[in-house]
């Protein structure tokens, strides 16, 4: 049987209530998120109510720091704890605060100042052209339409995607769709953003540019504090603050370097006690 992690948590500055560090951050208190299912998968426990699933929790969390990576294997729990912050998943015990608001109570203006970008583009881009899907995030801050469309085109631009703001999202590449989607979420100037897997789809070129952008955007003043889920471990370590997510929980908390060593330990140990001592060791 496989030792149970043990919970960690490095020294991290923590926000404390009171003193700004809540109402400029995240809090999560005693969170659990279910959903409807018969049976717990592996790691899994079954929900508060009957018929439910544990995917989630318990999760006490308090981040302020400007950029928080958030790490793990595949269904751990990364996107469930995301999508807390926006309100697209409600928790079924504890509460969330986003920047001083309840995510509950408050969804409407938590998701006026949060920007969520999805893994899969499709999910989110709603008009028919580039152009449009970009222009209709532009619309409380530019009014005027010949304004809009100028601001578009340069956001395009910035996000490499000059000249096609004629072209249907269904004829952009994967790669495309996802800046595209990242461009407009910005375009929305969000204070707080939430992006799931932001560099899936892009080739190494763009995946170090949106990276340096993304992390660099707390620091330009363009938003208070971005939280992410990533694979790209290289890009987690670059993190001022990182959570290892397994089955639910949060298992490790640290900076961006220490948590991706820690994880780097952590899923080569399990392979060594399951395929023995050799399993792979040279490829993390
Ligand atoms: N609405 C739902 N109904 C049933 N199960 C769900 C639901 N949402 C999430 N889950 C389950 O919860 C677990 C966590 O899912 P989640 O998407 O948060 O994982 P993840 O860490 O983001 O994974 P990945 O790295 O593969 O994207 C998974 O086992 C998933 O199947």
């Amino acid at each position: 049987m496989e030792p149970s992690i043990t919970r960690h948590r490095e020294n991290v500055t923590q926000g404390q209530p009171g003193n700004g560090g809540a109402a400029s951050g995240l809090e999560l208190r005693d969170v659990v998120v279910d959903v409807p299912g018969a049976a717990p998968g592996p790691g899994q426990s079954t929900g508060s109510e009957a018929g439910t699933v544990r995917v989630l929790g318990p999760v006490d969390l308090m981040a302020s720091e400007p950029t928080v990576a958030v790490i793990g294997a595949n269904g751990s729990g990364k996107s469930t704890l995301i999508r807390l912050l926006n309100g697209l998943v409600p928790p079924a015990v504890g509460s969330v605060r986003v920047h001083g608001l309840d995510a509950v109570t408050e969804t409407t203006a938590v998701r006026a100042r949060t920007g969520f970008v999805f893994t899969d583009p499709l999910v989110q881009l709603v008009m028919p052209t580039a152009g449009e899907d970009v222009e209709l995030s532009l619309r409380r801050t530019h009014r005027r339409r010949p304004e809009r469309r100028m601001a578009a085109e340069r956001l395009l631009q910035e996000h490499g995607l000059g000249g096609l703001g004629h072209r249907s999202i269904y004829d952009l590449s994967g790669g495309q769709r996802q800046r595209l989607a990242l461009a407009s979420v910005l375009a929305t100037d969000p204070v707080l953003l939430v992006a799931d897997e932001p560099t899936t789809l892009l080739d190494l070129d763009w995946t170090l540019e949106v990276q340096e952008l993304l992390l660099s955007l707390p620091g330009s003043g363009r938003c208070e504090q971005i939280v992410y889920t990533t694979h790209d471990l290289d890009f987690a370590a670059q993190a001022d603050r990182c959570l290892v997510i397994a089955d639910g929980q949060i298992v490790h908390d640290a900076t961006g370097p220490a948590a991706v060593q820690w994880y780097r330990t952590d899923v080569l140990a399990r392979r060594a006690r399951r395929d023995g001592p050799d399993a792979g060791t040279g490829r993390l």
